[in-house]
């Protein structure tokens, strides 16, 4: 039993979503995921902006054998702040087929990286969305950065797709690879080909050592999921193929504050190959990237 009551209209993950028709290659990496406590082992963090539902790392396994993926690399969301206990355990049982994403406050000390860096950790995550997060100030977030530099690791950056020109400056900054989470949550009613989104494709291009994650068709996705998320395809594609060597994709489960709907998993890793068309994006994208990435 959880020591901890879900929010009141939180929706749980998907329990029985559909076999993939798309069969996944050998050795795929879900880039994307996060586990929830168990609240009553692993508590949610006193400043979370939400409590969700357990999303074990059992769970997690189970999904990655039934879609087909071979390992995953769990991000630290916000409910657990920057307390990265249940991350680590993740890790620690995955018998390294997952690497880790955590957040660190500045107080973090070198002991304790260099333990999140034996566990499988590879990054960190800087969170700008106002909802989830009160952000730190760009200095500490600098300092922190230059911290982990020395670990060889990357900043996984989250905002939403308006925020991005007040936030360029100090992404551009930033001293390591960053990983944009979603394509930097593009607002899919504006043209693939319009101001918003070029600024987006513009700090892909100037800026060789970003990444982007397309990711979250659900979350982006005004049709939704009886339109099979059509709208994001032409965006999920031009960062593919414009950056083939610089994505990721993942299933974001266990899908925390969707509102409208539950996405089925399966349906998801359908739209792979509407996203990256040809067997050699695919290998790029659930392959090649990743596991340079989080396991060179
Ligand atoms: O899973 C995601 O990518 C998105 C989240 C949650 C999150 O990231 C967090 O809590 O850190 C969201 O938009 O609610």
């Amino acid at each position: 039993m959880s020591n901890f009551v879900k929010d009141a209209d939180w929706l749980d993950w998907h329990p029985s979503p559909s076999k993939p028709n798309y069969t996944l290659p050998a050795g795929a990496v879900d880039a994307h995921c996060h586990v929830f406590g168990p609240g009553a082992q692993f508590p949610f963090a006193p400043e979370r902006k939400y409590t969700p539902c357990d999303a074990s790392k059992d769970q997690l396994w189970a999904l990655r054998d039934y879609l087909g993926f071979s390992r995953n690399v769990i991000v630290q969301a916000t409910c657990h702040g920057a307390d990265n206990r249940a991350l680590v355990d993740a890790l620690n049982h995955s018998s390294g087929m997952a690497r880790g994403v955590a957040t660190v406050k500045e107080s973090v000390s070198d002991a304790e990286l260099e333990a999140l860096h034996q566990a499988g950790v590879r990054g960190v995550r800087f969170n700008f969305v106002k909802r989830l997060v009160d952000a730190l100030p760009f200095d500490a977030l600098t300092r922190i950065a230059d911290r982990i530099k020395e670990l060889n690791w990357h900043i996984v950056i989250y905002f939403e797709g308006q925020e991005l020109p007040e936030l360029y400056d100090f992404f551009t900054s930033l001293p390591t690879t960053v990983v944009v989470d979603h394509m930097g949550r593009p607002d899919v009613s504006k043209p693939v080909d319009g101001p918003e989104f070029k600024l987006f494709l513009q700090l892909m291009r100037d800026n060789e050592h970003f990444w982007s994650k397309v990711s979250c068709p659900e979350r982006i996705s005004l049709a939704g999921p009886t339109q099979h998320y059509q709208d994001v395809i032409p965006f999920a594609r031009t960062v593919v193929e414009q950056f083939p060597d610089r994505v990721l994709w993942g299933t974001d489960w266990p899908h925390p504050n969707m509102k409208t709907h539950m996405p089925d998993d399966g349906q998801l890793v359908d739209m792979i190959p509407l996203f990256a068309p040809t067997v050699e994006l695919q290998r790029k994208l659930l392959i090649d990237n990743p596991m340079r990435l989080y396991w060179s």
